[in-house]
């Protein structure tokens, strides 16, 4: 099938979206000697995760983090002097590590022999593409298959003025010039409650206005009571159980009224609250690729869209629209489109990473899921606070929790807050998806950690659930 392919049309497969759900399936097709085409629209490529999403976040979330760390540590600072740096200050860092990927990614296209072509993607029929290159000029190319992996955009509801300069979303707060004193962040899922953690770390005052009655209900409510403290201990007002109803963009400042008539103003607004899938523009009709309301493909197990030679992989399938998720969905696809169909898996416990401050991090069953589920579980806890590590790097703020199984003292979930959560929560991982018994608490009891590390938290985690469970 393939070698006829080669002859029929330009390429074996075309991937049009350079973030990490194509960057992983054109990776997978090309070292499967498959002739990879890569359309991306934007001038560099790296995808919204290089560009304004993850990677931009994360580095702006480092910097300030070092801050905080700096004037709070008398050694360094002197607390009548505290350093003081602007959201444009420290763009500057995250404009360095944007152009360090895209070279490092550039350079895994240009090894790989995957040709990149600069424009827009839209069918003209389900072989053929319509390019409008960066100039205007249009060309036609065509493939056996394709991978949309177009990612997704921020949605802006129509009642709100995104072209005034004090209104932002998550994308054009990258090109905020001037220095805010106060900020309203509509929308406190994931990007409003890591914004909120930048912004009041540089200083900002901050109202983080939520919609629903708690901050991130996906999670264990401990850590996400622990982070409501946090963030208010830190000075953001957090407002649950709050609409906006207008928003006014004025000269000086910007005016915001909910639904329960209150009212807030401050130097700009950052609205956070949902994405759509950007299918608008690749002419899916034309395929018989119906995207629902929000913008996003419907596909099978191995990323088909019904339309037997077009995949879609990444944000726009919609969950769970983590970039960590979309290299892997890029992988399966590839595999199920060069072998009809692929063994792995996504895994079903995909861990969490939130670069809130304090950082949060888990995978498995919370506390909640389950009590409702009624299954016997313990928790261990080990409290940073107490972990020679932590009083040393001065992180005592965070926790690692452990739930098991009472019986078979099988891990069923592990939740942490603190600085490098996201990074200790892989030890607990890595031992939670062992089979056949691996899988259980006396692994961290009966090992020998490093000493003083953060990971030697699993086992005073473990020691501690274990006094409970032993009479
Ligand atoms: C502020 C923010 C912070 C985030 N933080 C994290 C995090 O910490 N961890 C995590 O795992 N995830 C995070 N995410 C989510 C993560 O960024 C996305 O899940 C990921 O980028 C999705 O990858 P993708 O490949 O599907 O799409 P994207 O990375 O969005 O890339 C899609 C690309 O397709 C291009 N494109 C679109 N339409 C066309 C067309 N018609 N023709 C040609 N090219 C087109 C776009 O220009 C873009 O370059 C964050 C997202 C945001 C917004
Ligand atoms: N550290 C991380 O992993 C990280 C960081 C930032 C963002 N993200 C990803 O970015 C995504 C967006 O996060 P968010 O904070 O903007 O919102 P969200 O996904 O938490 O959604 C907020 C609310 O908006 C609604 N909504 C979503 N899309 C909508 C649409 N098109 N129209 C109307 N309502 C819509 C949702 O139902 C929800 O009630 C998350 O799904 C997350 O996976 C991840």
């Amino acid at each position: 099938m393939w070698c006829m392919a080669k002859k029929k049309y330009d390429y074996d497969a075309i991937v049009i979206g350079s973030g990490p759900a194509g960057e992983g399936a054109a990776m997978k097709l090309a070292k499967s000697k498959q002739r990879v085409a890569m359309v991306e629209r934007y001038k560099s490529i790296g995808g919204g995760c290089t560009h304004w999403g993850t990677i931009p976040s994360k580095a702006l979330r480092h910097s300030v983090s070092r801050l905080i760390e700096f004037n709070s540590n008398p050694l360094f600072s002197r607390q009548d002097h505290p350093l003081h740096l602007t959201f444009h200050e420290i763009l500057k860092h995250t404009e360095s590590v944007i152009q360090r990927q895209v070279k490092l990614r550039g350079s895994f296209y240009e090894r790989n022999a995957v040709q990149i072509i600069h424009g827009e993607a839209s069918f003209v029929d389900k072989h053929t593409l319509q390019v409008t290159n960066r100039d205007g000029s249009k060309d036609l190319i065509s493939a056996e298959k394709f991978v949309l992996s177009t990612g997704s955009r921020p949605y802006r509801p129509k009642n709100i003025d995104f072209s005034h300069p004090r209104i932002y979303d998550s994308d054009t707060v990258l090109s905020l010039q001037h220095d805010p004193r106060s900020i309203i962040i509509v929308g406190a899922g994931v990007i409003g409650c890591e914004y909120a953690s930048i912004f009041r770390g540089l200083g900002v005052k901050i109202d983080l206005v939520n919609m629903r009655d708690r901050l991130l209900s996906f999670l264990d409510t401990e850590i996400s009571d622990a982070l409501s403290y946090h963030l208010r201990n830190s000075g953001v007002v957090i407002r649950h159980g709050e609409e906006y109803a207008k928003v006014e963009g004025h000269d000086d400042k910007v005016v915001m009224t909910t639904e329960s008539g209150k009212i807030m103003s401050a130097d700009c607004l950052l609205f956070a609250n949902g994405r759509s899938g950007n299918s608008e523009s690749l002419n899916l009709e034309t395929v018989g690729v119906k995207p629902n309301e929000r913008g996003q493909v419907e596909v099978d197990e191995h990323y088909c869209t019904g339309v037997d030679n077009i995949f879609a992989v990444g944000d726009i399938i919609g969950y769970p629209s983590l970039a960590s998720a979309a290299y892997d969905q890029g992988r399966i696809a590839a595999t199920a489109m060069l072998e009809g169909s692929c063994e792995t898996k996504l895994i079903a416990d995909i861990p969490t990473g939130i670069y809130t401050i304090p950082e949060i991090s888990s995978v498995g069953a919370t506390e909640e899921e389950l009590t409702a589920q009624k299954v016997p579980y313990e928790v261990g806890r080990a409290l940073f606070k107490h972990l020679a590590r932590a009083q040393i790097a001065e992180t005592q703020v965070g926790c690692l929790k452990l739930l098991f199984h009472r019986e078979t003292r099988e891990i069923l979930g592990i939740h942490c807050f603190g600085e490098r959560a996201a990074e200790i929560i892989h030890i607990g991982q890595a031992i939670m998806e062992q089979k056949n018994g691996g899988n259980c608490l006396d692994y961290f009891i009966d090992t020998t950690f490093n000493y003083p590390t953060m990971a030697e938290a699993y086992r005073v985690a473990a020691l501690n659930g274990l006094n409970r469970v032993v009479d």
